[in-house]
């Protein structure tokens, strides 16, 4: 029995038979099973009255675009409001304009459109979707006939011969893991399940309108045991907030705005269920003296004999791998310890206060944190200055604009901010306090699993371990353990069933109908290249350059100078976090309301504040840490001179 996820307990489904892990990590929730049933109907409707039409659409699509866009017909249909009497995502939401925190599940943040960003709301899309048929079947044609098999380009493309070992990265193993956790506030796309709202449960060689299976290529001598790699689709949403007919969109179960809602939870109950209801504290664990957070049921995770469960956060992905898990610790014990310093300046203040201020503080930091030190590493200094993501030095950031929507797109959730996937390393070290290496984890050996939390010095360790280790290099190889290996498990005929992460990233690409590659590049007005030159180890692979697969596209560009990512990955990832930037009403710099904003004092305050300053924070013994823990390399300090936040600048 597994419950459908963290940031969804309101909203439980149970499933009667075990899961792999990658049930384990994608979620549902009983939302979306409804919005998904209806969606469902909606798209067979929409069906119905385009097949009158469907030879005219095919030719219509041909001669407009020369590719696969829906056709001048479809668009007619968005104007059509789909036959639901329960359209959710506008119901029961009512804004108080005088609210100075953040709802819990994002909605009222932008006033006028207050479903903007809000947890259970489909993606927003840069670009019209690709579907086969323009509506709701998956890219599986391209220009050349049909498109390459997901798995076939994996191993073409995205294998490592050997152990990812050339290191020409100076980022560390913490940056990719706080790529994850930042992937983890922004984008949950809910699963597919059958019409019991139990996950899709897909056969090799059986075909189900709910899957999209990658049969095993015959150039395929590693996967022997498996004639192909289960994939259920995702779950189907609206494309808009008004259930009007259209395109299959997905659904996003969290809230899009950086919140620390994987921390928090994305609705009231999940949030209700980690406070502890005094002293603005969340709930939390004790052993040997450690502060852990607080443990979900039983079987939630691979190991979870009795002392060894899993943990419990506002997301259901917290235990996917350890580095994650202590991350989720550190910003919850950060949490903790500022709510009990304000109890102690402000003792008039109640639980409730308490806790909604220290989220305010906890969550300024860690948006600090993301456009002061994690930005200018991924994209460059130059992206980072002029796109405007770049912390003021001082004063408030005055462009709020109620116009932008910040959710999610589309693109971004399947292919950009995936990107992480490729710098994922195929183990974790355990580190003293002192960072003397004692372990070194594979990472199958912590993913799901939680044993070694509790060994030695715990997740003290493993966060620690990340700031030493290295990530790998962003590009398209990626390690075997999650290429090869991921959820690894035996079968009952002793048969191993496994994943691998490159293939799935590329057919869930083809499954939400993401455009090719090139699409992108003219999206972002750059060059066009008209054959291969550039990317000739593709040519193994695709026949035509139009054809190439957004994810693969994006991890084959060069780097562009002092940045992680290439130019079109740029692009699209500072496009994203503009919007998240521009988008976001309580964002921390931001100047505009004056019930909101932090006064001068504080937001200087904020500015001074690091990911290294937080490690210190929350790990009691500590002595010395880098000055800039994403990189490798940088000068080492005292815990105890480096810059925190004074608390006593909230004294009412
Ligand atoms: C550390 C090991 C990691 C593992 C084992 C892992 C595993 C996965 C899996 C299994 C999925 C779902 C694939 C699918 O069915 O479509 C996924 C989705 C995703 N991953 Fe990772 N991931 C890891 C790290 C990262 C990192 C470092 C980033 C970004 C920097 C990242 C970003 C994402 C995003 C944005 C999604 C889409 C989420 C959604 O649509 O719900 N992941 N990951
Ligand atoms: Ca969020």
């Amino acid at each position: 029995m597994k419950s459908s996820g963290g940031s969804q307990n309101d909203e439980n489904t149970f499933d009667t038979y075990p899961l792999t892990g990658l049930e384990h990590h994608n979620q549902i929730s009983a939302n979306s099973i409804e919005i998904a049933k209806q969606s469902e109907l909606a798209l067979m409707v929409s069906k119905q009255l385009l097949t009158k039409n469907y030879i005219k659409i095919a030719a219509a699509r041909l001669i407009e675009y020369g590719d696969v866009r829906p056709s001048p017909t479809i668009k007619t249909l968005s104007k059509l409001t789909a036959p639901t009497q329960n359209c959710p995502f506008k119901k029961n939401i009512k804004c108080n304009i005088q609210e100075k925190y953040r709802t819990i599940d994002g909605s009222c943040n932008n006033i006028k459109r207050p479903w903007l960003g809000k947890s259970n709301t489909p993606f927003k899309r840069w670009l019209t979707p690709f579907y086969d048929d323009g509506l709701d079947s998956p890219r599986l044609l391209g220009i050349s006939g049909r498109l390459p098999n997901a798995r076939h380009i994996s191993l073409t493309v995205h294998r490592s011969m050997t152990s990812k070992i050339i290191v020409e990265q100076n980022a560390t193993n913490l940056f990719v893991i706080f790529g994850q956790f930042i992937a983890h506030d922004l984008i949950s796309t809910a699963a597919g399940t059958d019409i019991n709202g139990r996950s899709v449960r897909c056969i090799c060689n059986k075909i189900n309108r709910l899957c999209i299976n990658i049969p095993r290529p015959n150039n395929d001598t590693l996967n022997i045991d498996q004639k192909c790699m289960v994939v259920a689709r995702n779950a189907a949403s609206f494309p808009t907030v008004d259930c009007k007919l259209g395109h299959r969109e997905q659904l996003n179960l969290i809230t899009a705005y950086l919140d620390l809602s994987q921390v928090y939870g994305s609705n009231q109950h999940t949030t209700n269920d980690l406070r502890l209801f005094k002293g603005g504290q969340l709930k939390a664990t004790k052993f040997q003296n450690r502060t852990y957070l607080s443990h979900l049921s039983l079987n939630s995770c691979m190991d979870d004999k009795q002392g060894q469960l899993c943990f419990k956060s506002g997301d259901g992905r917290t235990n996917e791998n350890m580095g994650l898990a202590s991350l989720h610790t550190m910003f919850h014990r950060e949490h903790n310890r500022i709510a009990h310093k304000l109890s102690q300046i402000n003792s008039m203040w109640n639980d409730e206060l308490l806790f909604h201020e220290t989220r305010r503080i906890v969550t300024a930091q860690y948006q600090h944190i993301i456009y002061n030190e994690w930005l200018p590493v991924l994209l460059g200094k130059r992206i980072w200055i002029n796109t405007d993501l770049k912390p003021l030095i001082n004063g408030y950031h005055m462009k709020y604009d109620e116009k932008i929507d910040s959710s999610i797109s589309n693109e971004f959730a399947t292919a950009v901010f995936r990107f992480g996937h490729s710098m994922v390393t195929s183990t974790m070290s355990k580190v003293t306090y002192r960072y003397f290496l004692y372990k070194n984890l594979t990472f199958s050996n912590i993913s799901f699993r939680n044993k070694e939390a509790y060994l030695d010095n715990g997740l003290d360790g493993i966060l620690l371990g990340m700031v030493t280790d290295h990530g790998e290099k962003s590009d398209a190889i990626m390690t075997k353990q999650i290429q090869q290996h991921l959820f690894e498990t035996k079968d009952v005929n002793s048969q191993t069933k496994r994943f691998d992460l490159a293939a799935l990233n590329i057919i869930r690409g083809r499954d939400h109908g993401i455009g090719p590659y090139i699409a992108y590049r003219r999206f972002c007005r750059l060059s066009v290249p008209k054959s291969f030159s550039t990317l000739n180890h593709l040519l193994k692979v695709y026949k035509n350059v139009e054809d190439i697969d957004l994810f693969t596209g994006l991890l084959t560009e060069n780097p562009l100078p002092n940045a992680i990512v290439g130019p079109t990955l740029g692009c699209l990832l500072a496009r994203q976090f503009q919007d998240l930037k521009r988008g976001d009403r309580y964002f921390y710099e931001n100047g505009q309301f004056d019930l909101i904003k932090f006064t001068t004092n504080q937001l200087n305050d904020i500015r001074t504040v690091s990911l290294s300053s937080i490690l210190c924070n929350t790990i009691p013994d500590l002595l010395t840490i880098p000055t800039r823990s994403f990189l490798l390399n940088t000068k080492t300090m005292n815990c105890q001179k480096i810059k925190k936040l004074n608390l006593f600048h909230w004294k009412t």
